[in-house]
């Protein structure tokens, strides 16, 4: 794939999987306004380049790709998340709101002695919150002193707090992430073990921290990620991830106007297959299974958390 091909000065990681080329035309249609509320942008490196202390080296993924897809698949706007290959330099993703024309908006990564003067420009930009990523494999880890301090820097712009965490590290982390004053939102659900049950322990730890903070919202994403069993969301197939529906109805259905949905495009780090974004697209009435329900995942709760002011 050509596209694959677009690296710039830098070797992707042995074994990257692209992007997938030509994805297919959602069977299900998306509500007006619909928000892709996770999706990151890649480089290109030869004008954004990767980070030096980066775990990966992604393919290309440019603004313009990700514009394409949204209108290709029926969305209007589009939440950039800044991925770790690009450590605290939001400049990809920066240019990328810019480029948007209002249709995106951003979460951050920052450091502790982030200055006001850099917070304030990263929201006129629009960004609207800062990520913290737990995942072993993608960060070194950051105290929870440090991340402390960005929280007390962000709260009075408003921003909310992403947070990236595998289901094991919840227990540890439950206190601090309870602490957070702001808003939280979590990705993938946690990363659940989906071979387990969606009523078992570890599942059922996840929807208390949920139950009890109310402040806490999550994205119903990754299937593609946190599936074992499939089928995949490739060659027309309708019933993709199975294995994944029971733990996103199931939030979907409890936290209605606290859940978000992204595509995860350019879906770093797959290592089994890459997903057809069209399809993706068509594992969402799986787990939203009402028009009601479709409308807060897609159009009204991601309106509330990144465009308050309306659209
Ligand atoms: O795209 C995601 O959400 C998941 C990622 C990558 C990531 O978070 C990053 O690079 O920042 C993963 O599990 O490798």
């Amino acid at each position: 794939m050509a596209h694959g091909d677009t690296t710039g000065p830098f070797e992707k990681t042995p074994g990257w999987l692209d992007w997938y080329d030509g994805p297919s035309k959602p069977q299900f249609q998306l509500p007006a306004g619909a928000v892709d509320a996770h999706c990151h942008v890649f480089g290109p490196g030869a004008e954004f380049p990767y980070a030096p202390q980066r775990k990966y080296t992604p393919c290309d993924a440019s603004a313009e790709q990700l514009f394409a897809l949204r209108d290709h698949l029926g969305f209007e706007r589009n939440v950039i998340v800044q991925a770790t290959c690009h450590g605290a330099d939001n400049s990809a993703m920066v240019d990328a709101l810019r480029r948007s024309e209002g249709r995106a908006r951003g979460v951050a990564t920052v450091r502790a002695d982030v200055t006001e003067d850099e917070l304030n420009e990263l929201h006129e930009s629009g960004v609207r919150g800062v990520r913290f990523n737990f995942v072993k494999r993608l960060v070194d880890a950051v105290p929870t002193e440090s991340l402390a301090t960005i929280v007390e820097k962000i709260a009075p712009l408003g921003w909310h707090v992403v947070i990236y965490f595998e289901a094991d590290d919840l227990p540890d982390l439950y206190e601090f992430f309870s602490s957070i004053p702001t808003d939280v939102v979590v990705d993938h659900m946690g990363r659940p073990d989906v071979t387990k049950s969606p009523d078992g322990p570890e599942f059922e730890l996840f929807l208390r921290f949920m139950r009890e903070n109310p402040n806490v919202w999550t994205k119903v994403t990754c299937p593609e990620r946190l599936s074992v069993a499939g089928p995949r969301a490739l060659d027309g197939e309708q019933h993709a991830y199975q294995d994944v529906v029971p733990f996103a109805k199931r939030v979907v259905e409890e936290f209605p106007d606290r859940v978000l949905w992204g595509t995860d495009w350019p879906h770093p780090n797959l290592k089994d297959h890459m997903p057809d974004d069209g399809l993706l697209v068509d594992f969402i009435p799986q787990i939203a299974t009402t028009p009601e329900l479709q409308e807060k995942l897609l159009v009204t709760n991601p309106g509330r958390l990144y465009w308050p002011e309306g659209a």
